[in-house]
């Protein structure tokens, strides 16, 4: 049986300064030679991906052009807008490299992906998940005052940011579609963006105002799909205890058991390691199998020699 992978990009794999379209997708050629090589080792590829500063942008864009006539389009909506330009993108990206190494068998597909959410989860009321650009103190105020049902908050340390609710997903509806798909081979880009939320209401599906955090769902369709691993790639090629610090050690294998005590300790990073950490966990409970937290760039070293940060029963 092939090995089968469900691996999350950060923003570090499809972030890039060069808005255009063109810069975009040529950022995406170079994550597409690092993921190839999953594909070369002879594993089943799903790839999830983020969408925090697009969806941001991409409303900015909905609401400074909306008229009577062409109203801007809602979150939900412009979440799968999302889902479809950074599909675009990879789809083609990784279409160029496949062909480049003569892998013109291997079949590349974007599926647009709903995710499930609770209509009760309290992130409804506690908008955390940070959309679009930063912006400094004065900027945020003006913000602020020009629309007043945002809430803005501080991101990282580099400014504000508008925040929007980020549920927890329960179910992926097209969660089958995925495993059919991969199972035939096909390398997918599924869940971008944590995948269009969705509520059920009178027995039909309804798009919700929020934005999923990516490594939730990527561990949920991980899950579903009966991946063999989940592999979440960031900008840091382990994750660390005293990050940042003098004393700062990189964890190669960890328990669950070992990286909940971490957790307890506060050592990841709310809104950027601490997801990671707690879909990692949530992988290995569920399924026994192991979950990776490694950089883009790491791929080979992650296959060649177990580098990156195992978390294991
Ligand atoms: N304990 C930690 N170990 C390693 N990285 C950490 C830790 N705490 C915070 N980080 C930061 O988290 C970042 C990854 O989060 P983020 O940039 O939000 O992810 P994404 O790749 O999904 O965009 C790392 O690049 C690092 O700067
Ligand atoms: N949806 C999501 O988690 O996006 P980012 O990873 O870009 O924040």
């Amino acid at each position: 049986m092939m090995k089968r992978i469900v691996v999350a990009l950060g923003g570090n794999a499809i972030l890039t300064d060069d808005p255009t379209a063109a810069g975009q997708a040529k950022a995406l050629e170079k994550t597409a030679q690092q993921l190839v090589k999953f594909v070369q080792a002879g594993y089943q590829l799903v790839v999830t991906h983020g969408n925090g500063p697009q969806v941001g942008n991409l409303l900015l864009q909905q609401e400074a052009g909306s008229s009577n006539k062409n109203p801007a389009m809602p979150l939900d909506t412009v979440g799968s807008m999302t889902q479809g330009e950074i599909g675009l993108w990879l789809s083609n990206a990784l279409n160029k490299e496949l062909n480049q190494l003569g892998l013109t068998d291997k079949r590349v597909a974007t599926i647009m992906t709903r995710t499930e959410v609770d209509p009760a989860d309290p992130a409804f009321s506690n908008p955390t998940k940070p959309i679009g650009p930063f912006y400094n103190h004065a900027e945020a105020e003006q913000i602020k005052a020009a629309n007043p049902t945002w809430t803005l908050a501080e991101d990282a340390g580099r400014g504000y940011r508008r925040v929007v609710a980020s549920p927890k997903p329960i179910n992926i509806l097209e969660s089958q579609e995925i495993e059919k798909l991969v199972d035939d081979n096909t390398i997918l880009i599924a869940g971008g963006g944590g995948g269009v939320p969705v509520i059920q209401k009178d027995g039909v599906y309804i798009g919700s105002e929020a934005v999923i955090d990516k490594d939730f769902t990527s561990e949920k369709i991980a899950e579903l799909i009966q991946a063999d691993q989940l592999i979440i790639l960031t900008a840091v090629d382990n994750i660390a205890i005293n990050f940042g610090q003098a004393t700062e050690k990189k964890l190669t294998t960890v328990t669950v058991a070992e990286m909940q005590q971490y957790v307890q300790e506060n050592q990841f990073a709310k809104g950027s390691m601490l997801p990671k950490v707690i879909a990692a966990m949530d992988f290995v409970n569920a399924t026994g199998k192991e979950a990776v937290v490694t950089g883009l760039d790491n791929i080979e070293a992650l296959m060649a020699e177990h580098a990156g940060t195992h978390i294991v029963a």
